[in-house]
């Protein structure tokens, strides 16, 4: 009967204590079993395949469920700490009887965070990660409150300590969902003009940074957010851009204040209506987030402003139209910006992306870039593919102009608007007279940054902080 341990060595079929006693043998997939006390409120809710593993070693395991008195003996169940077994290769750590983790020894190794393997200030590897002998098995493991104890051999023996939580969030066989899994996001389609996402500059601008973590949560959130009370000139409107971080220069200059005077080589500087677009797609990196703020808009009428949110356009085309998202999500499209004499910008590779990115581990929709005017020539599509692809576009298009997606308002001086220009869509219609637009553009990975700083500040706490950030931050 195989007994919860606190730490044991696998061999082949063989789980032997620490102290080498032979505790069990059990199949290859049925690891040590048992229902494990949950060591903190982890929520470990495994991916599909995992679970299906799980479950096989579940049942295979159900065999051998140690009895109560087992239960009471363990030295683990009366700590509540996870259970760990050792095979040559890996180390196991069993969070509940149906979820375990199995971390490779040279997995392991390399991610000692102990002041010799792992820069307290920097957070920089210092260990040598080609001095890790691809074999390496450690002299024992255990489970302590503080973590996942691993000791090396080595001339000197070596001590690993890893957090729970830490192992939690990065285990990879099998990938567990995070124990704070991001922000979910708020899908929209034109009812978001009943309670449109806003916050004051007031609390935006006041330095104990609360309202600026409020402003960025609901761009994560909702993919723009207004700010209500920002006085009508360029120079707050800058100020308030870098509340988010450094401003993003570009051929139109650094902070943009403009008109339909055609001052620079695009339609935004003229009168004309523009559909619903994501900037940038000619750049490699297109920018994270635009701002604009309506200073003035004189002796003449329209110029209203349209924002789309092409999460929202992309699932129900993912739902209504799956062979023409997959072809969206495939086919690379070129763009360029060409109207300034000294510029001409594609991005890089010059074959261009897809109007929809996804995440190359997850799969999710992370990005939409989308603007037929500064489309270049189609060339990613071959002869058989070409009307197909227009057809597709045709729905893309339908979708996004449709009166159920398309969220109009008539922006004023006072009121700026963030928009993630990875997510949402904006345009504006036409318009006459003297109309006034500043704003400016932020990096992606500058917005990204500022809010898990900002998270880091306001929403987790993590072990082991110097200088400000722990040396297990998830994102590091
Ligand atoms: C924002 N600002 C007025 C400076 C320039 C606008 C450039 C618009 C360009 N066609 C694009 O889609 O990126
Ligand atoms: O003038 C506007 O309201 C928006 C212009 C625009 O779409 C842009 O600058 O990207």
């Amino acid at each position: 009967m195989s007994r919860l341990l606190r730490s044991a060595i696998f061999s082949g079929n063989t789980v032997r204590s620490t102290s080498g006693r032979t505790v069990a043998s059990l199949r290859r997939d049925s690891i040590n079993c048992g229902p494990i006390p949950r060591c903190c409120r982890y929520s470990s809710k495994l991916s599909p395949s995992a679970s299906a593993s799980a479950s096989a070693s579940a049942s295979a395991s159900a065999a051998l469920r140690p009895t109560p008195s087992d239960l009471q003996a363990s030295a683990a169940y009366r700590d509540s700490l996870p259970v760990c077994a050792v095979d040559k290769k890996r180390v196991m750590i069993g969070w509940d009887t149906r979820t375990w983790s199995r971390f490779h020894h040279v997995w392991l190794r390399d991610h000692c965070r102990c002041t010799k393997c792992f820069h307290q200030i920097t957070k920089q590897r210092l260990v040598n990660t080609f001095e890790i002998p691809a074999d390496i098995e450690p002299l024992e493991v255990a489970p302590t409150a503080e973590g996942l104890s691993v000791t090396w051999s080595g001339t000197q023996p070596h001590l690993s300590i890893y957090p729970w939580s830490w192992l939690q969030s990065n285990s990879y066989d099998p990938p567990l969902e995070h124990a704070r899994s991001s922000q979910e996001k708020v899908l929209w389609g034109s009812k978001i003009q009943q309670h449109p996402p806003a916050v004051s500059y007031e609390e935006v601008m006041n330095p104990d940074d609360k309202g600026l973590h409020k402003w960025l949560l609901k761009i994560d959130e909702f993919g723009f957010c207004f700010v209500n009370g920002v006085p009508p000139t360029p120079e707050a409107t800058e100020e308030l851009s870098m509340r988010i971080g450094f401003i993003r220069e570009t051929q139109y200059g650094k902070f943009w204040d403009f008109t339909s005077d055609l001052a620079k080589g695009d339609t935004a500087y003229t009168t004309l209506a523009l559909g619903a677009h994501t900037d940038n797609t000619y750049f490699t990196d297109p920018c994270g987030i635009q701002l604009f703020h309506l200073l003035s808009h004189t002796g003449g009428t329209g110029g209203a402003t349209l924002l789309v949110d092409g999460f929202y356009v992309a699932s129900i085309l993912r739902a209504t139209h799956p062979s023409v998202y997959s072809l969206l999500s495939r086919v690379p499209v070129i763009a360029h910006a060409a109207g300034e004499p000294g510029a001409l910008y594609i991005p890089s590779p010059s074959s261009g992306y897809p109007v929809l990115g996804h995440g190359r581990v997850t799969g999710e929709l992370v990005q939409v870039r989308w603007n037929n005017d500064d489309r270049s020539v189609v060339k990613g599509v071959t002869g058989d593919e070409m009307e197909e692809w227009y057809n597709a576009i045709r729905v893309w298009h339908k979708l996004l102009t449709s009166p159920d997606s398309e969220y109009w308002v008539q922006l004023s001086a006072g009121t700026a608007v963030a928009v993630d220009n990875h997510r949402v869509l904006h345009g504006r219609s036409a318009f006459d007279g003297k109309r006034r637009m500043c704003g400016a553009y932020i990096g992606i990975d500058e917005y990204k940054s500022k809010l898990t700083v900002l998270q880091e500040r306001f929403e987790i706490n993590l072990p082991q902080v110097v200088q400000g950030r722990s040396i297990w931050h998830p994102h590091i």
